[in-house]
């Protein structure tokens, strides 16, 4: 075990019958830094993000979360790390204010009153706490999203598509947040995204996924020029169509 690794990924591997959604993945995240976590549709990434997460338990291989064994004491990591996921909607007809007490509560988070005071007013959500979480615009419910997976001040965050759906105007701001928020925390950030720019903004290391395998991985910058490309995002073509022996690109 690293011990100042957020998260130490072993040979990690699902399997739904024939199909192997993530196999024999293996990484470390250190504590305080950014990774992107990146795939084409049905890459894993998702799979993956539910077995750091301890809802699906792995075929194959260990999920150690901030020193804890998943597979054996993964509550005590669960209470210090959360996630965002625009697929995890919140209950609806509850207000933001109530189901920011009610993850709060979740959390077992001090003071829960005051976080939630907190994160309205730096999340920019003190004129919607009071407003049903069904009735929010998409922006709206990203901030509220993010408010909920920072309720118990996380030391690791992992985010599945924090910006999806959002205008440019409102993915450059929570991206300008993420940035601030991360300096103030050192919190550690696993970022599954589709948005190469995003990624070359925010991560320091990328982690490229294809058919469950990990076949690439190294700095957006390092990439680019084992490619021999001008960005991030012909990187991912490249891969994705399978325009370079995917041999020749592992680290
Ligand atoms: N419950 C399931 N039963 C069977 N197959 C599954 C299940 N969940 C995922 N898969 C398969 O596992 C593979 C990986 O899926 P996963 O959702 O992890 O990919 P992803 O990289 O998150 O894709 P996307 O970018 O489209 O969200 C896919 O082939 C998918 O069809």
């Amino acid at each position: 075990m690293t011990p100042d690794a957020a998260i130490q990924a072993e040979g990690l591997t699902k399997r739904y019958g024939e199909t192997t959604a993530v196999d024999s993945l293996r990484f470390t995240l250190p504590r305080g830094a950014t990774w992107g976590l990146l795939g084409g549709n049905g890459a894993g990434k998702s799979t993956t993000i539910a077995m750091l997460l301890g809802i699906l338990v792995p075929s194959e291989g260990r999920v150690t979360v901030l020193g804890h064994d998943m597979a054996r004491n993964r509550f005590a990591a669960l209470v210090r790390m959360n996630f965002s996921s625009p697929y995890v909607a919140l209950p609806h007809r509850l207000t933001v204010a109530e189901n920011l007490r009610v993850y709060a509560h979740l959390y077992d988070v001090p003071r829960a009153e005051a976080r939630i005071a907190e994160l309205a007013e730096t999340l920019q959500l003190e004129e919607i706490l009071h407003r049903r979480a069904g009735q929010l615009s998409a922006g709206q419910k990203t901030r509220v999203a993010l408010a909920k997976a920072l309720v118990n001040r996380p030391e690791l965050l992992l985010l599945d598509e924090p910006t999806a759906s959002l205008d440019p105007d409102t993915g450059d701001w929570v991206r300008s947040w993420l940035e601030r928020y991360r300096e103030e925390s050192g919190c550690a950030i696993l970022l599954a995204s589709h948005n190469m720019a995003e990624v070359e903004r925010l991560c320091g290391h990328v982690l490229m996924m294809k058919r469950g395998r990990l076949v690439a991985e190294g700095s957006p910058a390092e990439l680019v020029t084992r490619f021999g490309r001008d960005n991030l995002e012909d990187v991912f073509l490249d891969i994705a169509r399978d325009r370079r022996a995917l041999g020749e690109t592992t680290a």
